[in-house]
This record gives structure tokens, sequence and C-alpha cells, in this order.
């Protein structure tokens, strides 16, 4: 089994999965008669129909005992979905590019600086959260509405990978 190279986050690196939510590099104006700069659109909230909703949520996630082998990945095809740190950790990502299955051999890995958030683009496959601490909150943004949201791909043995941070 492949073990993931861990790559620092950058917005041209995460660019083919979607957008790196921070401040840093990140362009901004002046509001509020001088006293707050707007980061403004750092990243869309992509959704299906006119009828769907973009909610925000607040996932609390316990850590994955690592090195965690990545049995599998999912996608939302109906909307993108956003994870901002609460708490101002580091966390782990896990993803593959757009396609029917996601392709073991293309499986990325990144972490954090602890002051960025992502956003997948709709479809793009990914690891549910994945927390470096031993438990984390996230702020969360995405797609509500009927229909299916949640596309599972499990690997087959051969093609699991290895993700192990504290090496
Ligand atoms: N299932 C759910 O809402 N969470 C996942 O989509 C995830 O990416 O963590
Ligand atoms: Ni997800």
């Amino acid at each position: 089994m492949r073990t993931l190279t861990i790559e620092p986050l950058t917005k041209e690196a995460f660019a083919p999965f979607g957008d790196v939510i921070e401040t840093d590099g990140s362009d901004h104006f002046m509001i509020n008669n001088g006293s707050t700069m707007r980061f403004h659109k750092l990243a869309t909230v992509e959704t299906a129909t006119p009828e769907d909703n973009a909610i925000i949520s607040i996932f609390r996630a316990d850590a994955q005992d690592m090195p965690l082998t990545v049995s599998m990945l999912e996608r939302h095809p109906l909307g993108s979905q956003a994870f901002i740190p609460l708490l101002g950790n580091p966390f782990l990502i896990v993803v593959a590019p757009l396609g029917d299955v996601p392709v073991s051999g293309l499986v990325r890995a990144f972490v954090t600086n602890g002051r960025q958030g992502i956003n997948y683009h709709r479809g793009v496959w990914h690891h549910p959260v994945l927390t470096i601490e031993k438990r984390d909150d996230f702020l969360v943004v995405d797609r509500s509405g009927t229909g299916n949201n949640c596309d599972e791909h499990f690997f087959k043995e051969d093609e699991r990978l290895i993700l192990a941070p504290h090496q």
C-alpha cells in the first residue's frame, strides 16, 4: 500500500479539488468605514437545483487512529462542502480528482496551517473530515436538498493507502 505524501496546503496545489479559505495571500478591501478588511468571495457554495439550500453546520470530529488506512473516499454530486476550523488547529485532507471513481494513484494528502479552511468543489472525492487533534470543531457549509448527495467508493485492498501524519 502506498503511503501518502502529506503536502502543505496551498491555493495552487488544491486548485484541482476546490478552494482554500484563508486571509494569507487573499485579496481584500476595506469596509465599515475602514475598520474592517473584507476578504471577499473566497469560495462559492455550489448547489444543484433552485430548491436546494446552502446550510451552515458545526462538525465536532474525533480523531481517527493514525496511521490510517485510507480504504474509502466519498463525494457530494449535488453540491460543494466547506470545512472551516473553529479552534485554529491544523487538519488533514485526502482528495482525488473528479471522475466516476477515485483513482488510487491520483489520491493526494494535504495538511492545513490552522488558519485555513477548504471548500471541496461539487463531486470532488475526499475522505470524511480528518482531525489531528483528539477532538476538533469545524464550521461546515454545504448543500441541503432532495436526492442522494453522498457517494462512497471503497478501494480494493491493493488500492488502499496509508496516511501517517506523525511519521
Ligand atoms: N457525512 C458528512 O456530512 N460528512 C462528510 O461529508 C465529510 O466530508 O466529513
Ligand atoms: Ni464530505
